[in-house]
């Protein structure tokens, strides 16, 4: 038995190229992880579009201002969809002339087509996202077209907002399963990826959306993305169906990843998506990375009071392990 772990170890450092001396004690060498990490909240948009009830534009607007106040850099505010599919994101204008917007920040907001785009342009967003699938069903019931008819809508809506002097972030969903289709092939992911990319995009979010992933399909995946695209223009996107986000965070930072999306008090959920949770919670991911000495430059204690205040308004208690710890002490 013994034997059988000594050779199961010594190929595990091969495969990850762990470096142990054969001591006693051994140590294994860190991977090296990036010094800094910038977070893309996305709770006010990703959190809350899956409300049931609509959040009055007031709270949107209050939840936003309180994370602009914690130290992140980028809060994707709202999305110019049809209000007709996500009807609580129809005060997008709204909210977005309303927030303090501070200016070492950026407000993305999410564009589904050029009316979205119209929209966004008109109250002055400086930035826009952009959002592919690799699967068929998905792109059908989120945005009712093909994957072809996305790409080229999309590549119409980056080239026009690209003109106006706009930056455009892109995102893949369904990187590590489909809710209809089930598996989903790392090349899939590496061309929908590109595809974006092509674009103009700026960096891509590779989504989680319904967080079946595992250490072990995000190193897939990512060995695939990364043949094609460096490390530097990629974000991850993990949501926290099966408690696997952080660890999948991690297995992102291995590979020179360093922006990372999340939701503060882990608010959402995709409604295409039936039974995806909410994104990996903010405050956990600023928790670990604090942890191990990756500065985010976010105040802890403010994301945690914003994701209190929310979390008040809906009635329910945070998704964040951090902010459930800390208000037992
Ligand atoms: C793409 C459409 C519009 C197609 O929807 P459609 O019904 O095929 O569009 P249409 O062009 O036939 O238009 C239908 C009606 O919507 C209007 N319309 C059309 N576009 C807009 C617009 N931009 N803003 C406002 N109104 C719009 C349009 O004017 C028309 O109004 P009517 O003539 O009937 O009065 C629709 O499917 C849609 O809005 N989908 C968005 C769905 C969505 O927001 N999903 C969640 C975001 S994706 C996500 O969460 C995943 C992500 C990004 O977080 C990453 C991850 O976790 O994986």
């Amino acid at each position: 038995m013994w034997d059988l772990m000594k050779s199961f170890t010594q190929q595990c450092r091969k495969k990850y190229k762990y470096s142990c001396p054969e001591t006693e004690t051994t140590t294994i060498s860190r991977p090296s992880f990036p010094r800094k990490v910038r977070i893309v909240e996305v709770g006010p948009r990703d959190g809350l579009q899956n409300e049931p009830v609509i959040v009055p534009t007031e709270v949107k607007v209050e939840l936003i201002n309180k994370l602009s106040k914690s130290g992140l850099k980028s809060i994707e505010v709202t999305s110019f969809v049809s209000p007709k599919w996500v009807p609580q994101m129809s005060d997008h204008t709204e909210v977005f002339r309303s927030i303090t917007q501070y200016p070492d920040v950026n407000y993305p907001v999410l564009v589904p087509n050029m009316k979205g785009l119209a929209g966004a342009l008109e109250v002055g967003a400086k930035e826009i996202a952009i959002f592919g699938a690799v699967s068929e069903t998905f792109t059908k019931k989120n945005i009712n077209c093909t994957v072809a008819q996305s790409d080229e809508i999309f590549r119409k809506v980056a080239t026009a907002a690209r003109d106006k002097g706009m930056r455009v972030r892109g995102y893949v969903s369904c990187v590590c399963g489909c809710p209809y289709e089930g598996a989903v092939d790392p090349r899939a992911v590496a061309k929908a990826a590109n595809s974006l990319y092509s674009m103009g995009c700026y960096e891509i979010s590779l989504g989680d959306t319904i967080g079946v992933g595992t250490p072990g399909s995000m190193r897939a995946m990512l060995e695939e993305v990364t043949k094609y695209i460096p490390a530097e223009k990629l974000a991850v996107h993990c949501h926290d169906t099966y408690g696997q986000a952080l660890a999948n965070i991690l297995t992102a930072l291995e590979f020179g990843i360093s922006v990372v999306d999340s939701s503060v008090a882990g608010l959402g959920g995709c409604p295409y998506a039936k039974g995806a949770s909410g994104n990996v919670a903010t405050e956990d991911v600023v928790y670990m990375l604090n942890g191990m000495g990756i500065e985010t430059g976010i105040d802890l204690e403010q994301i945690i009071e914003a994701g209190e205040y929310i979390c008040n308004i809906l009635n329910r208690p945070s998704a964040s392990k951090v902010s459930r710890a800390l208000s037992k002490l």
